[in-house]
């Protein structure tokens, strides 16, 4: 198929209120949609399903699976165009996004309370975030969309709709795992600092602490599920403008039960804390807004692709020689925003320790939206 019909076909969709998820995989040439034949609201009940699935941050909620044999799936070849500025941006109803004083307040004390909760030895480290509406004057969320494609090459850029659901669109750059075979691979990624022109610049204490936790916390819970893993030294990426720091893990997995794997790993200490169950409740409980599925995560579910083992003209026509494989692929669901009512709500947060200074948390959390904002807004 060729971009100009793949946009087109997702764009009746749409316009068709059925639901449907386009997506790029990172470093990828090519977009993929999957296109729900009905508007019914399907879920993940065991993780045994194959399909897309979009997950909230609280798994005791549902997480919604568009099942590929009741969907279309097309796909197209998709190379970045050099001519960003043809792609329109979204028009902001209001000059700049002002963050109201009592938005900046409120989430000061919000993380002040979390810090308070750490000297306490409630918790070592717990991410707190907040949610932000700007006015917008125009939506079509498949152009924002394409802004993303062009903006972030190395992210997992998505757009999501279901009519009775909602428009998600994000620019990730978090795996959550991927699972090809028995193959596991996921990483650990945290710690935050603006992109100034160099990437290699030490990072502090608290940044390599807060990452080191994630790391920990992925290793020891993985033990029982996973044999042979290995762990990167931690190396700077770069998402946006922003930077972080992230190892990368792998391993080979015991069992074949996705839905173990998925309650072991999420939600990790890169956007919910340590430990667990308390800094859960903690951010249930303390932060201003629902984060529906901020946090949460989305991506491929047991989807099977035949590959050849020998690339020989003469045994690739032999199908004795091909090989079925079943691949998941998912990612949590960062740097997203939703477009509901005229407006689109961006959903920011950072991680909290004992070293956290509030204002320069808020700051995070305002260069996180800035970095959303910018490929966004004209
Ligand atoms: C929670 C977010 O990001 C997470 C928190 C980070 C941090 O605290 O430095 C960095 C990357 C993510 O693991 C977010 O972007 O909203």
């Amino acid at each position: 198929m060729i971009e100009k019909e793949f946009f087109t076909t997702i764009e009746t969709h749409y316009n068709s209120q059925l639901p449907f998820v386009a997506y790029r995989k990172p470093n990828e040439g090519f977009v993929k949609a999957i296109l729900q034949k009905d508007g019914a609201i399907h879920t993940v009940n065991d993780f045994t399903e194959s399909g897309f699935l979009f997950s909230p941050f609280d798994s005791k909620k549902d997480t919604i699976l568009f099942p590929l044999e009741q969907s279309k799936t097309i796909s197209c070849e998709y190379i970045i165009s050099s001519e960003i500025s043809n792609i329109s941006k979204l028009k902001r109803k209001k000059e700049a996004s002002n963050n109201s004083e009592n938005e900046q307040e409120q989430h000061i004390k919000l993380v002040e309370q979390g810090i308070k909760a750490i000297n306490e030895g409630r918790f070592e480290k717990v991410v707190l975030s907040r949610v932000e509406g700007v006015p917008i004057s125009e939506e079509n969320p498949i152009e924002i969309f394409q802004n993303l494609l062009e903006n972030y090459p190395t992210a997992f850029v998505y757009l999501w709709y279901h009519p009775e659901i909602g428009l998600w669109l994000g620019a990730t750059p978090e795996t959550l795992l991927k699972i090809e075979g028995q193959r596991f691979k996921t990483m650990s990624l945290a710690g935050t600092k603006k992109y100034d022109d160099a990437i290699e610049k030490p990072w502090g204490t608290k940044e390599i602490d807060e990452q080191q936790i994630v790391t920990d916390y992925i290793v020891n819970n993985l033990q029982d599920i996973v044999r042979d893993i290995n762990v990167t030294t931690p190396k700077t990426i770069k998402a946006g403008e922003l930077l972080h720091l992230q190892s990368k893990i792998s391993g080979v997995l015991k069992s074949e039960h996705l839905k173990l794997v998925v309650e072991t790993l999420h939600p990790t200490p890169a956007i919910c804390g340590l430990p667990k169950i308390e800094t859960k409740s903690f951010i249930l409980n303390n932060e201003n807004y629902n984060r529906e599925f901020y946090t949460g995560f989305l991506g491929e579910l047991n989807i099977k692709t035949s590959k050849s083992r020998n690339t020989n003209r003469r045994n690739v026509e032999n199908n004795a020689y091909s090989t079925v494989k079943t691949t998941s692929e998912l990612f949590v669901n960062l740097r997203c925003m939703q477009i509901k009512n005229q407006q689109a709500f961006i959903y920011v947060g950072g991680g909290i320790t004992k070293d956290s200074n509030p204002e320069l948390e808020w700051e995070e959390t305002v260069n996180k939206t800035q970095t959303i904002l910018s490929v966004l807004l004209n």
